[in-house]
């Protein structure tokens, strides 16, 4: 594993220092038709196909920059048996059963056996479930320990916020996990020099209080932008700002929220509809951000320990404007057809990651999309020509790299989603 970097992101588009990123493993394919809607996913995918077309991101992301993988991450605080134990302690507390006895003894105790690594593949594969209880026998089931299909879209679990990790409470049960595993590797993993975060939910059992990381941008040191809807709820924000609140710090922070519409499922994150891609151009689904209807966009400003307004403003773009953020945007499935703009959102067109200003990452399959970023001045640049050191990345000052997603897009993200930056350099804007 690379030297670890501190966690430090200021931006969403700062030249990048350092990834986590998690190739899809087996829990992609431990999943039957009946369960992959609960699973979050609209079909099975195939994993051979899925982890051809990762390494395609992997392999340019390691090119590039410090890459981490979760499951080396895991490997190695589990080394330690104190924090192992505090691991299992944190995973009963969202799954108590791991500590139910049974005859052939209890889940957590079969884990606590278990070596570092196997452990870190078990967390994250799912547990086979052990028929020794009627209850068991019979039950429809294959996982005591479920698999966690999701886990590939690093993004959203945990986010690096400023020089600290936000812990998502995620939407869905079927991911809380990640969150568990993502809180204790920073908590544990002294490199990062990180404080996690995460919002109180205690009163909250209906879980009406939720946010995920696809959802939260860092626009600058002092904007972020936050989509609420299917995933992030208007509590979660409303936390989020008391928790700026209690800040009581003198420079102004600024929270632009977007809502989102409930349906259809492609438009479950922000980052599905909106990405910024340089100091002066951003990636939007048109016909919500440039003509939001009655999604209200909203500015929140904190100073001084005080909430010093709240108002609705015109547009995300205006909003961002008036911060001194003139963005041009370049529409996702290009500028002439709504149908192929809604195409290309639904494979995740919208959804680019940025390794630097400028350069970014999104799926080749977005034809049009491909086309509108071509003709915004980014120059496309097929990844395995990366890979292959075919083309020398620092020729170009604005690039869009192409990943192949034909399986990747079925999970429900793109190149974002499947990102966790945790440093940045500082944007000279
Ligand atoms: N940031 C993102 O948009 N992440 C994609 C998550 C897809 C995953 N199947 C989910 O529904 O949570």
């Amino acid at each position: 594993m690379s030297k670890i970097v501190e966690v430090n992101v200021q931006s969403e588009i700062g030249k990048l220092n350092g990834v986590i990123l998690h190739t899809p493993g087996e829990e992609v394919e431990n999943m039957t038709p009946e369960n992959a809607e609960r699973a979050l996913y609209s079909d099975i995918l195939n994993l051979s196909i899925a982890r051809k077309e990762y390494k395609q991101l992997s392999e340019v992301l390691g090119k590039i920059t410090k890459t981490y993988q979760v499951k080396d991450l895991l490997t190695n605080i589990l080394k330690d048996d104190a924090i192992k134990l505090e691991v299992l302690n944190r995973i009963e507390k969202i799954e108590p059963f791991i500590a139910e006895v049974t005859p052939k003894g209890s889940i957590k105790d079969q884990l606590l056996d278990e070596d570092a690594e196997n452990l870190a593949r078990l967390l994250i594969e799912g547990v086979e479930m052990k028929r020794d209880t009627l209850t068991k026998f019979l039950n429809k089931d294959w996982y005591d320990l479920r698999p966690l299909h999701n886990f590939f879209f690093t993004r959203d679990a945990s986010m690096s916020m400023y020089n600290e990790v936000l812990i998502g409470r995620m939407a869905n049960a079927v991911r809380d996990r990640e969150a568990i595993i993502m809180q204790s590797i920073f908590d544990f993993t002294p490199g990062f020099n990180t404080k996690t975060l995460s919002l109180n939910t205690e009163s909250d059992p209906l879980r009406k209080l939720t946010i995920e990381g696809g959802d939260v941008q860092i626009a600058r040191d002092d904007i972020l932008v936050i989509g609420n809807g299917m995933r992030t709820s208007t509590r979660a924000i409303d936390a989020l700002m008391y928790n700026f609140i209690n800040r009581n710090e003198d420079k102004v922070q600024h929270i632009l929220v977007q809502e989102l519409p409930h349906s259809p499922e492609s438009f479950i994150h922000l980052d599905m509809v909106f990405t910024f891609l340089d100091k002066d151009k951003c990636m939007v689904y048109e016909p919500l951000i440039m003509s939001p209807g009655n999604y209200q966009t909203v500015h929140i400003k904190i100073q001084h320990g005080k909430l010093i307004s709240i108002r609705r403003e015109k547009t995300l773009l205006h909003a961002l404007k008036k911060l001194g953020m003139d963005l041009e945007p370049v529409y996702c499935g290009g500028e002439d057809e709504t149908w192929n703009m809604e195409r290309e959102q639904w494979h995740s067109g919208a959804n680019f990651f940025c390794v630097a200003p400028g350069k970014v990452l999104g799926y080749a399959r977005n034809n049009y999309t491909v086309e509108a970023m071509n003709n915004a001045g980014f120059e496309i640049i097929r990844a395995n020509d990366v890979i292959s050191n075919k083309v020398d990345l620092s020729k170009y000052e604005k690039y869009m790299i192409t990943i192949e997603g034909s399986e990747l897009p079925r999970g429900g993200g793109g190149a974002r989603c499947m990102t966790m930056p945790i440093n940045r350099d500082a944007v000279e804007w």
